[in-house]
């Protein structure tokens, strides 16, 4: 069994905190906490589970002194006490057990001598060690120089290690208390070197809270530092900025226009240091124009991010002037029908305070965005039937787009098709219709005389301006978000900036979003979803977001892309752009590790490599090493800017937010669904015990984490336990078809529980779920394509086994309908849970009928059965999951946030749709109906409506067991 079982023993922790309740030794009252957590926060998630890989795990065997030999063959040159990597070399002509010495550049330095590379090639083949290496002194020798190595390791492959190393006559020495680099007093040198330490054991392993309440503290006081001054923004923008935002905007600009090193570097006579590494080199490495804006949820980084666009537009200038068009609207509505359909105005439609569609020329400019400012109720009335009428036709003709579309709020997929037939109807007779047609569609917003120009000089001047532009130095901005967000983005370049700004805007959205890089590098802005970035990655070489040299990238709720070895991340990773920002309230979702992505996105030297991120950080920090602690802190706060709500400013909160109480509810379990439960958790101790003994937990973490889950929703409604559930997993030994059965059922449990479940390839709901041999279920769409780009050779985004497209299964759709059909001729009863939520409902109607409430839960089928008692009490309420069309849940939220009598007072809301980038301030009292396994996942969903907008006091119950 895995080490690491036994020192985090997660499962048996739960397993104890379920049995006796989250808070067993907390009196049975509501009390408010502040920052409570739940115990069984260790419990990771299944995705982070597998990719935690060995480094969790690892300790230190010992050090052993060897030598790199061959120098004067190898161009690669290092510093005394600079770190080395270790690399194979299996196809090495000469020696089969070659193995490389490079240096932080990756650039080769020598070999390992023959004899120690014959004991090593063994144990780094079957990755039974780590070996890291660190030139102690000799660096400058002409032929070969000592190498002190040390050896990481899990504790079980210890033996194996030491073995294979005595059978070549090595032995390795002892690992001193705390290991230093300082290799002075190891090597009797008298050579200085860097002197810091590591801990030689996880003896201390920092907690996922321990390592936030730490990232927090370095932001807490910020008056030594830079990021302290204010910059006013842009003429532009209108909304005036708040001071933290002013604060950023200023850190934000000075950070795109530094010409300061990178954190870590320094310059020696005509050498730059990196003092981390010891490496040196001539070129001057490049600094970091971007950062980490993670700023608490809420607080407003969408508007400071559009500041930062529209100051720092061009060459440290703001946005000019002159794009700032005093009555331009005027102009633009007094032309003609005719140039109006080809001229990008603005005809969106208003009814009711929302926009309801519109019919501009391509997708849009930010004065489409901005509808609402542009026309006088008056002119709107006027001019509507006519036009709606044609929007309407055009999203009823164009059945065929309907699929990818579906997801579009309805305005903006009226956009894009009307704009596109429009633009292609006008098109009709020119010989290049669709790509033509496609370029005319998106001078999205170019001014209507300049669109009739382009139209007229045809198809060359198109074909023309393609060459010449993408050569033009950067001008662009993309902005990467996930799809939930994508209309709040709209909204907010519409809400924050002067109606009367001419920018250029496209949404590279739908399936006839226009994949010329010419054209899209002309915009000022793309805006476009992690999973288009992802999908036309997967298109060989023929993406054209990657096609681009951007200006500057943004990645909204960028944590999207904490998993390296995820397709999304790789395709984030490889777009080229002068200036990087990542947004996200959740910089540490799990673990360190969860920062890696974010650095590599910034491309900080020399943390690309993951080698040198772990070697000089992760692992220092996670075992407790204070060194390790003190170049992360330094890191952080060269690159990073957070402010929580509790942060101050002049004395003053950040944001005068009313304040957010937590209380937690104990609700005791009927007879019935204590037995139930009893006896549930008696067979998984059971079966669990059963892996223990056979040392087979870590074989079948998915079986585990599937028991739990069950005991987890007998707590919420004994109707969710689902009968799919196995009592052993798909092992080696299992014939195809005994295999295929055990699959299939493990998928059913996963579907069939309820919970929200996401794709960890696009990390939206599952669409046509599939399951691999591995026993993980994607997309079959996302699967398939990872199959595709990865051929012959496609592993497993989560476990990296390899995965073949033929062994992919679909659960047979009549299984799992009739599942459904057997839930949905139970009887509705009610639970423990649900009598204690409608108590407290019903009791603040009470006492204030317009007080709206979130209740929140993993589980969409336990928000189904609360709908029930809702109903019968006369509540008027609304909902947002996983499962709704992007359009279904903005209108569920407009209908939540609108302050009307007679609109809905609560919204059933699913964990994980209500996760990301939300604004529900309306609501004032959150019902969380069961703990996630991730406590940050919880905190993001509390903070849809702790946020900016928020007038009252928030207050939060977790219904706990
Ligand atoms: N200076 C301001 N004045 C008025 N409203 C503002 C201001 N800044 C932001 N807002 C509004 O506050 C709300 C929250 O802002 P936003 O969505 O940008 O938060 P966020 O920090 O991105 O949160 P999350 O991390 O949850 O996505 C939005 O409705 C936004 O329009």
């Amino acid at each position: 069994m895995s080490s690491w079982m036994f020192k985090r023993d997660p499962v048996w922790k739960y397993l104890q905190t379920v049995q006796y309740g989250v808070h067993g030794n907390v009196p049975r009252l509501s009390y408010p906490t502040f920052f409570p957590r739940f115990e069984f926060q260790d419990i990771i998630p299944p995705d982070d589970f597998l990719t935690s890989d060995e480094e969790l795990d690892s300790v230190l065997f010992g050090t052993l002194r060897g030598h790199v030999v061959g120098l004067r063959y190898y161009t690669g040159v290092v510093n005394n006490n600079e770190m080395v990597a270790l690399q194979r070399e299996p196809n090495n002509p000469y020696d089969k057990n070659a193995i490389k010495v490079n240096n932080v550049n990756g650039n080769q330095v020598g070999h390992l001598k023959k004899d120690l590379a014959a004991a090593l090639a063994y144990i780094m083949d079957n990755k039974l060690a780590q070996v890291e290496g660190v030139v102690p002194f000799g660096a400058h020798n002409a032929f070969t120089m000592p190498l002190h190595m040390t050896f990481w390791g899990k504790e079980e492959n210890r033996k194996a290690v030491l073995d294979q190393l005595k059978k070549h006559g090595f032995k390795l020495g002892p690992a001193p208390k705390t290991f230093g680099f300082n290799l002075e007093s190891a090597w009797g040198s008298g050579r200085a070197g860097p002197s810091y330490s590591m801990p030689v054991h996880a003896a201390v392993q920092m907690t996922t809270e321990q390592l936030k309440t730490e990232f927090d503290k370095l932001f807490e006081d910020l008056k030594e530092d830079d990021k302290t001054h204010e910059m006013e923004p842009a003429e532009a923008i209108e909304t005036p900025l708040l001071p933290h935002q002013k604060q950023a905007l200023a850190w934000m600009v000075s950070r795109e226009n530094s010409k300061e090193l990178p954190p870590f570097w320094e310059q020696r006579s005509d050498l730059y240091y990196n003092t981390i590494t010891n490496f040196s080199e001539k070129d001057r490495p490049e600094n970091v124009h971007g950062g980490i804006l993670a700023d608490d949820m809420g607080l407003g980084k969408t508007l400071t991010a559009i500041a930062v666009i529209l100051t720092n537009f061009h060459d440290g200038k703001p946005l000019p002037i002159e794009r700032i068009k005093k009555n331009q609207l005027k102009k633009e509505c007094s032309v003609n029908d005719e140039s109006m359909k080809l001229g990008g105005n603005n005809t969106s439609e208003k009814t009711d305070g929302q926009i309801k569609g519109s019919r501009c020329s391509g997708e849009p400019s930010i004065s489409d965005v901005k509808g609402k400012n542009k026309y006088p109720k008056s002119e709107l009335s006027s001019s509507r039937p006519k036009r709606r009428k044609t929007a309407i036709q055009y999203t009823e003709s164009s059945d065929s787009e309907e699929i990818e579309t579906s997801e579009l709020p309805q305005k903006m997929k009226g956009k894009l098709k009307n704009a596109q037939s429009e633009t292609k109807s006008r098109l009709k007779g020119s010989s290049k219709v669709k790509e033509d047609a496609e370029f005319a569609c998106a001078l999205t917003s170019s001014t209507p005389a300049t669109k009739k120009k382009m139209l007229k000089k045809g198809a060359s001047a198109v074909e023309g301006s393609k060459k010449t532009d993408v050569e033009e130095r950067p001008r662009t901005t993309l902005i990467i978000c996930p799809l939930s967000v994508l209309s709040n983005w709209i909204d907010q370049f519409g809400q924050h900036i002067k109606s009367d700004v001419h920018l250029n805007f496209y949404v590279y959205y739908g399936p006839d979003r226009i994949r010329d890089p010419a054209l899209l590098s002309k915009q000022d802005i793309v805006l476009t979803t992690y999973n288009i970035l992802t999908h036309d990655y997967g298109t060989k070489g023929d993406s054209p977001l990657h096609s681009i040299r951007w200006l500057r990238v943004i990645l909204d709720e960028g944590h999207a892309i904490r998993n390296p070895n995820a397709q999304q991340t790789k395709a984030v990773l490889d777009l080229e752009a002068e200036r990087r920002w990542v947004l996200t309230g959740t910089p540490i979702q799990n673990s360190l590790k969860d920062l890696w992505s974010l650095l590599s996105f910034l491309k900080l030297k020399p943390f690309l490599d993951r080698e040198w991120w772990h070697r000089t950080i992760q692992r220092p920090v996670t075992m407790g090493d204070e060194g390790g602690l003190r170049r992360l802190q330094s890191l952080i706060k060269n690159i990073t800017l957070r402010r929580t709500k509790t942060s101050k400013i002049k004395g003053k909160p950040v944001l005068e937010l009313p304040e957010r109480k937590v209380f937690i509810q104990h609700i005791t379990l009927s007879d019935e669904e204590r037995k139930i439960y009893q006896s549930v958790k008696n067979e998984g101790r059971a079966t669990i015990g059963r892996y223990f003994n056979e040392g087979t937990v870590l074989a079948h973490y998915a079986d585990v984490l599937g028991l739990l889950l069950r005991l987890r929703q007998i707590c919420c409604h004994t109707h969710l336990l689902t009968s799919a559930v196995s009592s052993s997993g798909p092992s080696g030994n299992d014939r195809p078809e005994e295999l295929r059965k055990k699959l299939i059922r493990k998928m059913k449990l996963i579907l069939s529980s309820g919970s929200d479940e996401e794709c960890a390839i696009c990390l939206d709901s599952l669409t046509v779920p599939v399951i691999t041999h591995c026993a993980h279920v994607f997309c079959k769409p996302c699967i398939c394509q990872v199959i595709q780009n990865e051929q012959p050779h496609a592993k497993c985004p989560l476990c990296r086994n390899d995965i073949h497209g033929d062994n992919l299964l679909e659960c047979p759709p009549e299984e799992l309908a009739r599942d459904t059909e057997r839930k949905s001729n139970m009887e509705w009863t009610s639970s423990s849970k649900i009598n204690a939520l409608m108590h407290a409902l019903i009791d603040l109607r009470k006492k204030n009928p317009n007080i709206k409430s979130l209740v929140v839960s993993q589980f969409t089928t336990f928000l189904s059965l609360i709908e029930t008692p809702l109903r019968a009490s006369g509540f008027v309420f609304t909902r947002l999951d996983g499962s709704m069309a992007q359009k279904k849940r903005v209108e569920s939220i407009q209908c939540f946030q609108n302050t009307e009598a007679g609109s809905p007072t609560v919204m059933l809301l699913s964990l994980k749709a209500g996760g990301v980038g939300l604004n529900l301030s309306a609501a004032s009292r959150v019902f969380l109906m069961d703990p996630a396994w991730n406590p940050a996942a919880e905190d993001q969903c509390f903070d849809r409506c702790h946020r900016l907008g928020q007038k009252q006091e928030v207050i939060i119950t977790k219904v706990s067991f």
